[in-house]
C-alpha cells in the first residue's frame, strides 16, 4: 500500500529526503515494499500546497528552487493552497507526518506540538527535529504507542549514523553504564578548520554554507544542540528522565585557533564532548570543550563527523562514528524510519 507522506517544514533536510524518495524508487519498492507518495508540504515561509493524489516530487523540488516558494507549484482541480502546519496535520490523507521544521531548542515548540496532533489524528511521525524527543519524549512515546501509531527519530543523534537503534538492536541484552561522543557536527567541523588554518567567523560560516549548523547557530556554538542530543541519549537509551536543566554544559565560543594550534603541539587536540554516566540510579551529564590525547578514539574524529562510544557490561566499548550533520545524510535517517515504519505497519496491521 503507497504511504503518503506530509512534509511540516521543507528546508534542506526535507528537500534532500524527497530528492533520495526519487533516485531510490525502484529499489525501495522491489527490497522493502515502500512506495511513497508525497501529498502536502507546509512551511512557515515558502508555504503550502497540498493534493491528496499526490505531488510531483521533480516539480515541487523545481518550484522551491525557482521562487523559493511552493506556492507557485501548477494548480489543479485538487491542489489546495494555503494550509498551516496544523491543519495540514489534521486534515491532509497523510499516513505520516514528516517533522523537518527549525529545532527550538528553548520550548521545543511548536514541533511538539506538531507531534502530538499527528499522534492523536492518527497519523505517524518521522522527525530529525530534536525538540519532541528531548523536551517529551515520555509523553509522545506513550500517545504513539496508545495510538498505535509510529515514531522514528533516528536522525535526532548523529544525523543518519545509526547512534539510537544500535543500542536497541545489535547491542540488546548489554546494560549500559556510560555513554561518551562528540554529537554536533557544526562545531567538530569548526573545530578542525580553524586547526588547519581557518578563523572563528570564517569556520561557522562555511559549516552553515555546507547545511550543518542549526537555523541559529548560537545553538551549536553554545552546546545547546548537544545538549539536547545527550538528554536524548539519556531519556531513550538509558531509560532516565534527565532535562537540558541537568546537564552541565558550556560551547566553543572560548576557543582560539592559537588554543588549537597549541594542543596540536602538545600531542593534543580540543574536542567538543558530551558525557553520560549512571551513577546509583541517576545519571551525571555534561557537554563542554576537553582536551583529549591524540590518541583518544574522540581526538582523530575530524570534519562534521561525530563519533559515540556506548561502555556495554558484555561487549565492552563499542565505538560508532560518522557523519553527525549533512543534508543528504540526515535525510538517509528519514529514509531508515520509514523503512521500519513499514515494517512495523505490516506487522501491527494499521
Ligand atoms: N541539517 C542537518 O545536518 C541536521 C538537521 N537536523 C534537524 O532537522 C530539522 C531540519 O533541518 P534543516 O532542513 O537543515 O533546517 P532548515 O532551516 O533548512 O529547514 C527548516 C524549515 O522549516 C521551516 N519552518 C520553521 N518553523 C516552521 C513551522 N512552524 N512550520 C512549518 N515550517 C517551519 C523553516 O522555514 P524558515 O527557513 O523560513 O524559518 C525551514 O524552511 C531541524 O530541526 C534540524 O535541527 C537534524 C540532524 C542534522
Ligand atoms: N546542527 C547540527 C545538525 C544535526 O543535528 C549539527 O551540527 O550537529
Amino acid at each position: 500500500m503507497t504511504v503518503n507522506l506530509a512534509f511540516i517544514g521543507f528546508g534542506g533536510v526535507g528537500q534532500a529526503l524527497v530528492k533520495i524518495l526519487m533516485e531510490k524508487r525502484g529499489s525501495l519498492i522491489s527490497e522493502h515494499d515502500l512506495d511513497t507518495r508525497i501529498v502536502a508540504v507546509s512551511d512557515v515561509m515558502k508555504g503550502s500546497v497540498y493534493d491528496p493524489n499526490g505531488l510531483d516530487p521533480q516539480v515541487l523540488l523545481d518550484t522551491v528552487e525557482t521562487w523559493n516558494h511552493v506556492e507557485k507549484y501548477p494548480e489543479s482541480p485538487t491542489t489546495i493552497k494555503g494550509w498551516d502546519s496544523f491543519k495540514t496535520i489534521k486534515e491532509s490523507n497523510a499516513d505520516v507526518i514528516v517533522e523537518v521544521a527549525f529545532t527550538n531548542v528553548t520550548t521545543g515548540q511548536p514541533a511538539i506540538d506538531h507531534c502530538r496532533t499527528a499522534f492523536e489524528y492518527g497519523k505517524s511521525v518521522v522527525t530529525t527535529n530534536k525538540g519532541p524527543v528531548a523536551l517529551a519524549y515520555k509523553e509522545l512515546a506513550a500517545l504513539a504507542k496508545d495510538k498505535q501509531r509510529f515514531w522514528g527519530f533516528e536522525g535526532t543523534v548523529m544525523s543518519g549514523t545509526p547512534a539510537l537503534r544500535l543500542p536497541f538492536t545489535t547491542l540488546a541484552g548489554n546494560e549500559i553504564s556510560e555513554i561518551k561522543g562528540i554529537l554536533n557536527g557544526t562545531t567538530n567541523f569548526m573545530l578542525t578548520e580553524m586547526e588547519k588554518g581557518l578563523e572563528y567567523e570564517e569556520a561557522l560560516k562555511l559549516a552553515q554554507t555546507k547545511g550543518y549548523a542549526e537555523a541559529d547557530p548560537t545553538s551549536d556554538v553554545e552546546g545547546y544542540d548537544a545538549r539536547y542530543k545527550t538528554v536524548i541519549l539519556a531519556n531513550v537509551v538509558l531509560d532516565y528522565p534527565l532535562t537540558s536543566e541537568d546537564v552541565v554544559c558550556s560551547g566553543m565560543t572560548s576557543i582560539t585557533r592559537e588554543m588549537l594550534l597549541e594542543a596540536i603541539k602538545q600531542k593534543k587536540r580540543w574536542r567538543l564532548v558530551s558525557r553520560l554516566k549512571s551513577n546509583n540510579g541517576t545519571v551525571d551529564a555534561s557537554v563542554g570543550l576537553e582536551l583529549l590525547d591524540e590518541n583518544d578514539p574522540l581526538a582523530t574524529v575530524s570534519g562534521a563527523l561525530n563519533a559515540i562510544v556506548y561502555e556495554c557490561d558484555l561487549s565492552g566499548s563499542i565505538l560508532l562514528t560518522g557523519a553527525g550533520a549533512g543534508l543528504k545524510e540526515t535525510g538517509f535517517s528519514l529514509l531508515i524510519d520509514l523503512i521500519h515504519y513499514q515494517k512495523e505497519r505490516k506487522l501491527l496491521n494499521i
